[in-house]
């Protein structure tokens, strides 16, 4: 793949900004995350452009992500967008302010959309008019929704949690510096350094804040070995089959067993973290400081407050600008994201707490799939953009480059499936065959809060985060983390609402 080109025009709408300098570090990704964006916004399809636009609005403003947005009302207004509709949604069509509902299940809480949701934007066959969606016109919308959503956890994600970069002092003082910037001629996929490119830059007064930072970073790769070291056995492990031991001591753990019995485990959260959780070092501690309404606690629910980190640097105004902990309330109210949804209060609840009044059972996952039923049904009501979002579900599923950290040639299967499977559990989803334990054998409590924060709070993720977890990773392999996450969260809201739109369906057969 390297060598692709992108048009000027493609680096202009979506590449530059955020994602050519973040996420191009992984061309593999970047090129379907593109070619599916392309489709989705531009291409032939269901619904007219200046409206999928406005769709997209209404998708990132329920995380709140300004930089997305800012892109959106931009691109809205340049393709002959009623700049009217811009001052909120009640200048918009009714029949785009009834998509508010679905918008705001499928960003927050998807297990709770029904097929009576999809009924009424359908109408009655008598009262059917011009507010009236069609299948293939809703599949497109919907579709809208769930990849911006997705986009949030991704720029958020990467844009906000990305500073300083990663760096070495050699022994002539210059400075070398981890560049995650897409370069199409340096991008080889089997790259084992996972196609970081690094640039020499000299030392110079400005980067004396670089230089300490190097040393703490040199500080903590001190204790790098002995956790990639300890990642490895717990790899073997799982793969040997010896974590079955690890259960059985797990069993007898007074803690787990409590919680076990309080039924609080659907999420692969436990308490008790296990001797062999890996991947970090607990050699930073932050504290936090409340703020801001709904935040992961410790281990990794939500709850209803959120943190600012006394430990971060004080930030420049370049670096923050965006980045919600950091604003005002006038900043807060320039933007008003409220005026593009309705009950700005809803929010991710914890599936495992979801209330007794709700009919919502677990998703199993062998009963609709995406491969089989959530493939064919979305192509049948949307031609051709199954195998653009397929070729995406795969890359963020399977993509490796077999490293960890300083090692190479490591099978890095069982961590990734963690992942995701950890991240779809949040969502309810489970998969039969798969063993949850191994969920908290191989993520530590702080790196399934940070998962869930992205997935879920993606708004509210502090900036710090991306350095304080996952230490030991490259840059490039916490992107790669971040990736899955947009993926899995992206899977997990098309896959309900594929199988409520194929129930609707059936009812209306
Ligand atoms: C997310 C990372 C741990 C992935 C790893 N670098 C790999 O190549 O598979």
């Amino acid at each position: 793949m390297s060598g692709i080109q992108f048009s000027q025009q493609q680096k202009e709408d979506f590449l530059e900004k955020t994602f050519t300098e973040y996420i191009g570090c992984h061309p593999t990704y970047t090129i379907p995350l593109i070619r599916a964006h392309n489709f989705i916004m531009r291409d032939i399809g269901p619904i007219n452009t200046t409206i999928r636009y406005y769709i997209a609005i209404m998708a990132a403003s329920r995380h709140r992500c300004t930089f997305l947005v800012q892109f959106l009302r931009e691109q809205f207004l340049k393709i002959g967008g009623e700049s009217e509709w811009l001052k909120g949604l009640e200048y918009a069509p009714i029949k785009l302010q009834s998509l508010n509902m679905i918008n705001k299940i499928l960003a927050h809480q998807p297990w709770l959309l029904k097929t009576t949701h999809i009924q009424l934007l359908f109408g009655q066959s008598l009262t059917k008019n011009i507010n009236s969606w069609t299948l293939p016109e809703l599949t497109h919308a919907i579709i809208i929704m769930a990849h911006f959503h997705s986009l949030c956890s991704l720029s958020f994600g990467c844009r906000f949690g990305y500073e300083p970069p990663e760096c070495n002092v050699d022994e002539d003082g210059e400075i070398e510096i981890e560049e995650l910037r897409f370069d199409n001629n340096n991008c080889n996929n089997n790259n084992n350094n996972g196609n970081i490119i690094k640039k020499i830059v000299k030392r110079s007064p400005a980067s004396r804040l670089i230089v300490e930072r190097c040393r703490q970073l040199e500080q903590e790769d001190a204790n790098l070995a002995k956790i990639m070291n300890s990642f490895t056995l717990a790899t073997a492990n799982i793969k040997s089959g010896k974590h079955r031991n690890q259960k059985q001591q797990n069993n007898n753990n007074n803690k787990y067993r409590n919680k076990k019995h309080n039924g609080n485990n659907n999420n692969g959260d436990d308490k008790s973290t296990t001797t062999t959780t890996t991947m970090t070092t607990t050699t930073t501690t932050s504290t936090t400081t409340t703020t801001l309404s709904s935040s992961p606690n410790s281990d990794g629910s939500i709850k209803s407050e959120s943190s600012t980190n006394d430990n971060s640097s004080s930030p420049s105004p370049d670096n923050d600008e965006f980045h919600p902990n950091t604003w005002s309330d006038d900043e807060w109210k320039k933007y008003n994201f409220n005026i593009f949804i309705d009950d700005p209060e809803f929010c991710y609840i914890d599936f495992a707490k979801r209330g007794r009044t709700t009919d919502t059972s677990t998703y199993r996952i062998q009963d609709y799939q995406w491969d089989d039923q959530g493939y064919s049904l979305s192509n049948y009501l949307f031609p051709d953009i199954a195998s653009f979002l397929d070729e995406k579900f795969k890359v963020g599923y399977n993509l490796t480059y077999y490293t960890l950290g300083p090692k190479t040639n490591i099978d890095t299967s069982p961590f990734r499936r963690a992942v995701w499977n950890y991240i779809q559990s949040i969502y309810g989803i489970r998969h039969d065959d798969y063993n949850y334990r191994e969920v908290n054998i191989l993520l530590e409590r702080q790196l399934k809060c940070y998962i869930k924060h992205l997935a879920c709070f993606p708004e509210l993720t502090p900036k710090h985060d991306f350095r304080s977890v996952m230490k030991g990773f490259r840059s490039s392999e916490k992107v790669h983390v971040i990736i899955m996450v947009a993926e899995a969260r992206l899977q997990a809201e098309i896959l309900y609402a594929m199988r409520t739109l194929m129930e609707y369906m059936k009812l209306s057969a």
